[in-house]
């Protein structure tokens, strides 16, 4: 079953064709990535998918639901997640509270005039809330660092942090905006390591990246693009061999016959 279907979307910014007519779905279940030059609409379709604009023409479709013109929480509460180029986090408040925040969206179904008028009912939301909290603080081995102050983090953290509070709203499709991006060797080990272990939970993850060894290492499926259309989509094998994929992106270095 197909939980993403990008179907025949565009985005036209005044003059410029960001994306063209671009087509693909993801698997339920499935580790997919987007790849291709820089400027070749990547981030642009992201935004699409996530809500941040809407396309100028083609649909989107979520666990067969059309998203196409559905704002970012709308999207979020769908059980669509997403992580930013430009982490998101408050600087002022610690790691937990930062997840606390990031789950309050889907625990705090009870609102700020119930909270007075059903204590009760408020009282159980936060203490499931606490329990994901840790769960999720556990689960992305992030337990040392709860209690500190986010401002304060080394950037590889910040991105676990930003994983994380993403995990607190229960998604079933995550889209990451370049997740290895500034992370040393050891942490994108690690980031390889903790994207399996979400994608083992259940997840489906679908990611844009620029480094290829965190790309051919994690992906099941490679959709590459080129000035906003689709130019190859498979398995990274294929991917590698592909001359016009080696031709647009990839160089020699990724090709197996080289
Ligand atoms: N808000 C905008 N207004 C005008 N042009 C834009 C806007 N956003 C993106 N573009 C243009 O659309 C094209 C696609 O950009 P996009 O950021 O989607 O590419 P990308 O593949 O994500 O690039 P990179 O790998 O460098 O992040 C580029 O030519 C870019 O300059």
């Amino acid at each position: 079953m197909n939980i993403l279907e990008v179907k025949n979307l565009t985005k036209r910014f005044s003059g410029l064709v960001a994306v063209n007519d671009l087509s693909f779905e993801v698997e339920e279940h499935s580790i997919h990535a987007l790849i291709g030059p820089n400027g070749s609409g990547k981030t642009t379709t992201i935004n699409m998918i996530g809500g941040v604009f809407p396309p100028s023409e083609g649909q989107i479709l979520f666990n067969g639901s059309d998203i196409t013109k559905k704002n970012t929480h709308e999207i979020a509460r769908l059980g669509l997640g997403r992580t930013f180029q430009n982490i998101k986090l408050f600087n002022s408040l610690t790691v937990e509270e930062n997840l606390m925040v990031g789950g309050h969206m889907s625990y705090a179904k009870s609102g700020i005039v119930n909270f007075f008028f059903d204590f009760r009912n408020a009282r159980r939301e936060e203490t499931a809330l606490r329990e994901e909290t840790h769960r999720v603080l556990e689960f992305m081995h992030l337990e040392e660092i709860a209690k500190r102050q986010v401002g304060g983090l080394p950037y590889g953290m910040l991105k676990m942090v930003e994983l994380a509070r993403t995990m607190m709203t229960n998604p079933r499709l995550i889209l990451l905006d370049e997740p290895a991006a500034g992370l040393n060797p050891s942490e994108r080990r690690e980031l390889i390591d903790i994207l399996a272990r979400i994608y083992e939970g259940g997840v489906t993850l679908f990611l844009i990246e620029h480094n290829m060894d965190v790309v051919m290492n994690i992906s099941h499926v490679i959709t590459v693009i080129n000035f906003g259309s689709k130019i190859a989509e498979g398995a990274p094998v294929e991917i590698q061999n592909n001359p016009e994929v080696i031709r647009a992106y990839l160089g020699d270095r990724y090709n197996l016959k080289a």
